[in-house]
């Protein structure tokens, strides 16, 4: 038992459909896009856009590519009236971009709206007014019949407007607001009402928008009332359906989608998902939903942060960072399998094939993200992430055993911190776990001889001392290994060697990468130097003078 009283709701009804056809298509284009963030964002936020902060988003919208952006409810308020009259009066609206703005189904309302649009080459009047059974009971106190005389009242007056001005390329919009709540045989006779006045033509179409006012359903409901909409309704050739859904449920985006498939060619929601309650549907999810399968989402999304630095701007809002495709997070594997994978993937992929990287839907830097934040190291980590981030940020390869050694390291560090470990930190710990030991000796002049085998003759520094040491072995390493040696006493066995150069050409650095076991004990060194077998010979020492502290600490 919860301790809720679910009975105090009831379920929405699902359509009755025996032929559905939506869950067999698949979407190929995008959609129309209308944004509303200026109306519907607008009329959502605590504050209100102030003209500076609307005249920035408007200037976002047309750079990401809207056609059509529905800049207020001019009606509503001066600011909203002014804005109108600024983009038109400063010739702010680009040729190939229609001004919308929305209007109760109000005479006076809709007089006021006409008075705003005056000179503008093309605007759509968006009139609505509610449809829904509860809206028609507890708002309107009306019947079916008065809720329509009020769609037709407007429908009328926006016509007759239009007629009286005639500079203006008009297109008509009706919403039965709150569609998700009404009966659908209601809504088809109120639109039919519509269009009957409008009387649009396939040349001359009016856009019919049917909006999840509150979602109160399961995306397939939306589809079907779509569907079903679609199918029933009168003129279909000379309309084009709209949708607008809102996020209540959390699904916005996905009864958008399923409503494109079920017959709706417009889609109308904010950049991030800013609106009414928990907002509406997220046009920036949706476009990138499309592109992440192939399909131009006939918007240009690719300057990700400037959209995220604009929309937070002007509306005040933060920005989740794990908000699909534009969050600062969303980008960033913390967990060691993912890296692991992404790694691998990412090592693999040639930019001329599809992209197909685990855990990774696009690539970041399609939206200017780099690399370099995909992959960030916490406890979580694993040696994958930890080596991507060294090779990325320092260049350095860490051969698999040393990964493993040093993932140990970053996972003690990161457990004691507590936090993240930044790639300069980690890039630190390396240097002081293998590479900063200098002391007790440190390498100076030596040769070295090839006949049958290696021989090595060669100073240590230890403080103002000079030491002369030298050694045979099969090769430079174990020469050295031998001499340090026949110096010292104990016994040096090389386990594991690794080196590339750090960066390309003939003037890059070398690093080597060790693993010695000295009197049954393992140790790891590495060294950087722009003559390799010098780097190899510091990496032995870098091993030995830990051993050699170790000693004299414990003798200590
Ligand atoms: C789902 C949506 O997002 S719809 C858009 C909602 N956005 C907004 O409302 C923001 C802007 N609106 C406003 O600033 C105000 O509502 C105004 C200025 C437009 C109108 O203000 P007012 O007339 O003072 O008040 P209000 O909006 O409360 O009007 C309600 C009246 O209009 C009627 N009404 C409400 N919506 C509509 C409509 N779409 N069409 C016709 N009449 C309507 C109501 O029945 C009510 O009538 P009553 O006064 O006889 O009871
Ligand atoms: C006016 C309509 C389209 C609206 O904003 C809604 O229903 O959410």
């Amino acid at each position: 038992m919860s301790g809720f009283n679910h009975k105090k709701y009831r379920p929405v009804a699902p359509v009755q459909m025996a032929n559905r056809t939506w869950p067999d298509q698949v979407i190929t284009q995008a959609p129309s896009w209308c944004s509303v963030d200026l109306r519907d964002g607008n009329q959502a936020l605590i504050e209100p856009m102030s003209v500076s902060q609307k005249q920035m988003l408007f200037a976002l919208l047309v750079k990401v590519g809207f056609k059509e952006i529905e800049v207020g409810f001019p009606a509503a308020s001066q600011p909203d009236f002014d804005f109108v009259r600024w983009l038109i009066e400063e010739n702010q609206v680009p040729d190939d971009v229609t001004l919308q703005v929305l209007t109760q189904a109000r005479p006076e309302l809709i007089e006021r709206t006409f008075e705003s649009l005056k000179g503008a080459r093309r605007a759509v009047v968006h009139v609505y007014n509610s449809t829904s059974t509860v809206q028609r009971e507890q708002v309107f106190k009306l019947d079916r019949q008065g809720i329509v005389n009020i769609a037709v009242n407007g429908a009328s007056k926006v016509k007759a407007l239009a007629e009286q001005n005639p500079e203006t390329e008009w297109v008509y919009q009706y919403s039965p607001e709150s569609f998700t709540g009404t009966e659908l045989d209601f809504a088809v006779e109120v639109v039919d009402a519509v269009t009957a006045v409008w009387q649009p033509t396939p040349e001359n179409p009016a856009i019919i928008n049917l909006p999840a006012t509150v979602e109160m359903a399961t995306p397939n409901v939306f589809a079907d009332q779509i569907e079903w909409f679609c199918n029933h309704v009168q003129r279909r050739d000379a309309i084009i359906v709209s949708v607008h859904t809102h996020n209540d449920r959390g699904c916005g985006v996905a009864a958008a989608e399923l409503a494109v498939m079920a017959g709706a060619q417009r889609v109308e929601g904010t950049m991030l998902g800013n609106g009414e309650r928990t907002g509406n549907m997220d046009i920036v999810t949706m476009a990138m939903n499309l592109y992440s399968q192939g399909i131009d989402p006939a918007l240009y999304l690719a300057d990700m942060d400037e959209i995220v630095r604009v929309v937070k701007a002007c509306t005040q809002l933060p920005v989740h960072p794990r908000h699909p495709y534009a969050g600062e997070l969303v980008y960033t594997a913390f967990s060691g399998s993912h890296q692991d994978a992404i790694k691998k993937c990412l090592a693999l992929y040639k930019p001329e094939q599809p992209w197909q990287v685990a855990y990774l839907p696009i690539d970041p830097t399609d939206l200017g993200r780099s690399y370099q934040e995909v992959i960030r190291v916490n406890s979580q980590s694993g040696k994958g992430g930890i080596a991507y981030t060294l090779e990325q940020q320092y260049g350095v390869q860490l051969p698999r055993w040393l990964q493993i050694a040093f993932s140990t390291v970053v996972q003690r560090q990161a457990e004691v911190n507590g936090g993240e470990v930044s790639p300069e930190s980690m890039w630190q710990l390396f240097n002081e776990v293998y590479i900063d030991h200098q002391a007790p000796v440190r390498l100076g002049a030596f040769e070295l001889k090839r006949t049958t085998h290696d021989h090595v003759d060669a100073q240590l520094i230890a403080g103002d001392q000079t030491i002369d040491v030298s050694g045979d072995g099969h090769g430079v390493m174990d020469a050295f290994a031998r001499a340090l040696q026949s110096r010292y006493g104990y016994k040096i066995s090389i386990q594991e060697y690794s080196e590339h150069a750090m960066q390309e050409g003939s003037d890059a650095d070398a690093i080597s990468y060790l693993q010695v076991i000295i009197e049954g004990q393992t140790f790891y060194g590495v060294a950087i130097h722009e003559d390799i077998v010098t780097a190899s010979l510091n990496a032995i020492l870098s091993a030995t003078n830990q051993y050699m502290l170790e000693k004299q600490q414990a003798v200590a």
